[in-house]
């Protein structure tokens, strides 16, 4: 199911900001070595609101959960405030290792540090303590639940998490849609809708991103 029309697809990518040649060089990388994947990277105006909602929050320390070649993690780097870093997790060495190259072609690689494994270990491997301003989630979604959970426990009030394909092409409306991937996207988005210590909008960006501030405490 096309979220928007797609003449309205084309209009909405030529009018956010370009992606620059880091990042085409990236897109047309993955294109031709992973063709199969190339589904899972991020579009050019999504990154482009990575970077502005990074900006937005004022954002020192970042956490990516879901890396694959380093788009995404190239566009929240970028949006860091000066001395600012990201953590970014993954479980593949071989997709990652594009990422590697490309962060250090965009002059980043010092501010981002990978750690590589199932995210649901690294994540509970931080400490406990409310350290990162921003999030972004876009690995595995069967994870999603517990991914948000540990990382908004890790979230200073007033960050903001920000998950990636909330509407699984249409499927969460789909009562036919019923595969492990679309239960877990329709639990995270109940789980999120009804929590009490977060505000949050599911926008219809691609396949859906979804922002959830936490609160400030009373
Ligand atoms: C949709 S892709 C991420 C796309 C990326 N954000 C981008 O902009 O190109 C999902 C990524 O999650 C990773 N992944 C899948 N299961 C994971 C897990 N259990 N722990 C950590 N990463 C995982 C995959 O290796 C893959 O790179």
């Amino acid at each position: 199911m096309d979220i928007v029309n797609p003449a309205l697809n084309d209009y909405l990518l030529d009018h956010a900001t370009p992606a620059d040649e880091v990042l085409r060089d990236l897109a047309a990388e993955t294109a031709a070595t992973l063709p199969g994947h190339l589904s899972m990277q991020i579009s050019q105006d999504e990154g482009a609101l990575l970077t502005l909602l990074t900006r937005l929050v004022g954002a020192r320390r970042a956490l990516e959960v879901g890396v694959f070649t380093g788009y995404s993690s190239i566009s929240i780097a970028r949006g860091l405030a000066p001395g600012g870093t990201l953590l970014a997790c993954d479980i593949s060495e071989e997709w990652t290792s594009i990422a590697r190259r490309y962060w250090q072609r965009a002059g980043l690689a010092e501010r981002i540090e990978l750690r590589l494994g199932p995210a649901v270990d690294t994540l509970k491997s931080l400490p406990d303590e409310e350290a990162f301003d921003l999030a972004f989630i876009d690995a595995d979604k069967v994870g999603y639940p517990v991914y948000y959970e540990e990382t908004l426990r890790r979230l200073r009030p007033g960050g903001l998490i920000l998950l990636d394909n909330t509407l699984r092409s249409g499927r969460v409306v789909d009562p036919e849609a019923q595969d492990p991937a679309d239960r877990a996207i329709r639990e995270i988005n109940d789980i999120v809708t009804a929590d009490p210590r977060v505000e949050s909008v599911l926008l219809p960006l691609r396949d859906g991103l979804t922002l959830v501030r936490k609160s400030e405490r009373p």
